[in-house]
Formats: C-alpha cells, sequence, structure tokens
C-alpha cells in the first residue's frame, strides 16, 4: 500500500461513522479530499449528507463532486466533522494547518459533537513538533507579533526559526485574509502552555495546535487502518 492508498483506506473506515442525515464538517487536505470523493460516490447512490466546508478548497471539490453544502451559519451545530491532520499523538493531540485552512478547521470541529482524523501512519508521533507549527496571523503589525512569538517560545525553553509561509513569490494568505508563520520549533512538550502563550498575543488569530478536539482517529499503514481513542 502507497501512501495514497493509506489515505483513501483511512477515509473509507471513517466514511462508516458517517450516518444518513448528519450535518457533517468535512475537512482540508490531500486526506480529507480522498473522504470528499468517497462520500460523493455514497451521495451519489442517494445518501444524505449535509456538508460544511473548511475551506474554499474543499468547498469546490464538494461542489464540482455534488456534495451538497451549507454555510456554518446554516448549520452552526454539526453532528462530525472528519479531516486529516500534519501530526498526531496518542492524546490526539494534534498539528494541523499544513494547507493553511486551520482557522476554519478549528470553528468548524469546535462546533461538532465529534472529530474523527484521517491520517496515514507517518503522521503518528511520540510528541508533537517535527512538524512546524502554522501559527496565523494578522497582517497589521506581522513583524511585532512575531516578535513576540518568539520572546513567548524562549520563555518556554522553545528554539527555532519562524518562516513567513510563502505561494510562489507571494505571501500566502488564508481564506480568513492572514498571514501564516511557520514555527519549527521542534519536540513541543507541554503543548497546552504553548497554546496559551500563543493565544495571549494579540497578533496571532489561531494556531495549529489541537488540543482536546478529536474523539478519534483512523490511522491506516501498510497493513490496513486501526482506530485510536486519546489515551489517558
Ligand atoms: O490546513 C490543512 C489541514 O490542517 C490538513 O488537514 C493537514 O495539513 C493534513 O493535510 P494532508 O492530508 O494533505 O496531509
Amino acid at each position: 500500500m502507497d501512501v495514497r492508498q493509506m489515505k483513501i483506506k483511512a477515509a473509507e473506515v471513517a466514511l462508516s461513522y458517517v450516518e444518513d442525515g448528519m450535518r457533517l464538517g468535512i475537512g482540508t487536505g490531500s486526506t480529507a479530499e480522498e473522504f470528499v470523493r468517497l462520500l460523493a460516490e455514497k451521495v451519489a447512490n442517494g445518501f444524505k449528507v449535509q456538508g460544511v466546508p473548511t475551506s474554499e478548497r474543499t468547498a469546490r471539490l464538494c461542489v464540482e463532486l455534488g456534495v451538497p453544502l451549507k454555510s456554518l451559519d446554516e448549520l452552526p451545530e454539526l453532528d462530525l466533522t472528519i479531516d486529516g491532520a500534519d501530526e498526531l499523538d496518542s492524546r490526539l493531540s494534534l498539528i494541523k494547518g499544513g494547507g493553511g485552512a486551520l482557522l476554519r478547521e478549528k470553528i468548524v470541529a469546535a462546533a461538532s459533537s465529534r472529530m474523527i482524523v484521517i491520517a496515514d501512519e507517518t503522521k503518528v508521533v511520540e510528541t508533537l513538533g517535527a512538524f512546524a507549527l502554522p501559527i496565523e496571523i494578522n497582517p497589521f503589525g506581522a513583524v511585532s507579533t512575531r516578535i513576540a512569538i518568539e520572546k513567548a517560545a524562549t520563555r518556554l525553553g522553545l528554539s527555532g526559526e519562524l518562516s513567513v509561509r510563502r505561494w510562489g513569490d507571494e505571501i500566502f494568505m488564508t481564506d480568513g485574509g492572514h498571514q501564516i508563520l511557520d514555527a519549527s520549533f521542534g519536540r513541543i512538550p507541554d503543548a497546552v502552555a504553548l497554546s496559551e502563550a500563543l493565544f495571549a498575543i494579540p497578533g496571532v488569530v489561531e494556531h495549529g495546535l489541537f488540543i482536546g478536539l478529536a474523539s478519534l482517529a483512523v490511522v491506516a499503514g501498510p497493513n490496513g487502518a486501526r482506530v485510536m481513542e486519546p489515551s489517558a
């Protein structure tokens, strides 16, 4: 099984948790897109679902494949969100935002009764942080915000490079019109402390640490998929 097949396998298993008539948050990224493709096949066969996309990119794919969509304002409370992740640990704490959709993803996940993460085995880590942490910031005062983040990280004993995410020659802009700093802190031993420190900085809009949001993960490896529940 190659990585794409693992993503499809995880998406397939996650689809079995989706019930007819559900209000469904739909994630962003290559794994979530495999899920959308499988969901669209079911919808074409009469399965009823109302989806809330976590990005413009996901919305476009859903429209193209015929998955019915609503806005989060139309469906402010959701039954389930299915989304990918860049990293997950045994507590199902996540790093997300590799595709730049972290803000809407977190809002949608928080509005859902349950969140199921879909991933291939390479995303499972002992401690978060090998993947650079995406931090979404307001473009106003971006340099001051960056300095404040560096100072906060240093106080927590973290160091590393913060790079402004780019899209070709341009600074990457999120669906919400913000910038992203990718923070290569390395191992993050206390994700809760880092999350709190980042939220204390006014220019930080959101960050990619998802703590206590995922209720289940479907992780696929070369020999099939396994379900992970958060460890205590
Ligand atoms: O902003 C993007 C999201 O958080 C994605 O869910 C995450 O980057 C994982 O994407 P992929 O399934 O492509 O690895």
